[in-house]
């Protein structure tokens, strides 16, 4: 398949090279110091499961240079959504579809807005990465599935597709039977790894491990659990324990960090609008109280726009 990784940076990065190692054409959408070290050195992925090195690898920040592509995998931080998917309409030929992987509850409506209803699955997935230096991508941790939906929740030729190249390339790709479900069951761990793994500096397991954060991981969980169900979106009862498992199942070596963490960490600005904020505000909406996630969301917001010397 012609695919391109529009945004090649932790997700996209990982997600790119393991494509192009199953033989997929891959063009890296990317900008900036790592956009020209792609170009002269290609893509390297440094990961436990083994690293791969696309060399030499296809990469431009000029979307219109690219021709029709039959995937879009989009990968950009949510703060960069909508001047993103302005630049993915020239690569779209009529059947042409995108994945988006961002994470939060918003992006297939934001990319549908632009891109027209009809185009755009929505995906999450659960793993842990970030860009490492220019052209290099660490991947540390994660179980490697992908999950993803048609708005309308039925099966279609798209999803049979993204199975199939997901699973060849050595991942697990798996239809959701619902989106909201698939969108919300992550939300409920991404909003608490997040929020109280930036504020804590810890990784999931890390917090899981400390008596003193656990309870706070878990009330933030359970806040998130609460919007959805007001929101009247059937998650299933035991996804807190389901999300526990997957953080300590991973142990320490493949531990699940919040990219938002890693953000923090490296003064970057942080998607805590689309997170945090998000859920405060549906909090507000719902009258659900969410004190653990307003807290996070008010502590975090002065680091939202980035630290000129972190
Ligand atoms: N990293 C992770 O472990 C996970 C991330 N996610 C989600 O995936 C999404 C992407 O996150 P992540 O991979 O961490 O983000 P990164 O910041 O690592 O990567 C995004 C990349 O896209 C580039 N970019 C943004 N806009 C453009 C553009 N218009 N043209 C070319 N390049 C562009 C950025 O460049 P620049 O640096 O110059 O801004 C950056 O290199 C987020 O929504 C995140 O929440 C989901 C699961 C796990
Ligand atoms: C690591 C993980 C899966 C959960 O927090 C994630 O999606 C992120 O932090 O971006």
């Amino acid at each position: 398949m012609r695919i391109a990784v529009m945004g090649t940076g932790g997700m996209g990065g990982f997600l790119g090279a393991k494509l192009a190692m199953a033989g997929h054409e891959i063009i890296f959408i990317a900008r900036g110091p790592h956009l020209d070290a792609i170009k002269k050195h290609g893509l390297k992925l440094l990961s436990n499961a083994g690293d791969i090195h696309i060399h030499p690898a296809t990469a431009t920040e000029d979307t219109t240079e690219v021709g029709a592509v039959d995937l879009i995998l989009f990968c950009v931080k949510l703060y960069d959504t909508t001047a993103a998917v302005r630049a993915c309409l020239p690569m779209m030929g009529s059947d042409s579809f995108i994945l988006t992987l961002q994470n939060g509850v918003e992006s297939v409506d934001m990319l549908s807005s632009v891109v027209g209803q009809g185009r755009t699955i929505g995906g999450s997935i659960y793993v842990s990465a970030s860009i490492e230096s220019p052209g290099v991508i660490t991947h540390s941790g994660g179980n490697n599935t992908i999950r993803f939906a048609e708005v309308d929740n039925q099966p279609s030729r798209r999803t049979e597709i993204l199975e199939d190249i997901f699973t060849q390339a050595g991942l697990v790709g798996i239809r959701a039977e619902n989106l909201q479900v698939m969108l919300w069951s992550k939300f409920v761990l991404l909003s608490a790894n997040a929020g109280v793994g930036a504020l804590t500096d810890r990784s999931a397991a890390q917090m899981v491990a400390d008596p003193l954060v656990k309870p706070l991981l878990l009330a933030a969980m359970q806040e998130a659990y609460d919007v959805a169900s007001a929101m009247g979106i059937p998650l299933p009862e035991g996804v807190i324990d389901r999300v526990l498992d997957v953080i300590v199942s991973n142990g320490e070596k493949q531990d699940l960090i919040a990219s938002q963490c890693l953000d923090l960490r490296k003064g970057r600005p942080l998607e805590l609008e689309w997170i945090q904020g998000t859920l405060h505000r549906l909090g507000q909406h719902y009258d659900i109280p969410t004190p653990i996630t307003s807290t996070c969301y008010a502590a975090l917001k002065r680091f939202a726009s980035g630290r000129q010397n972190p």
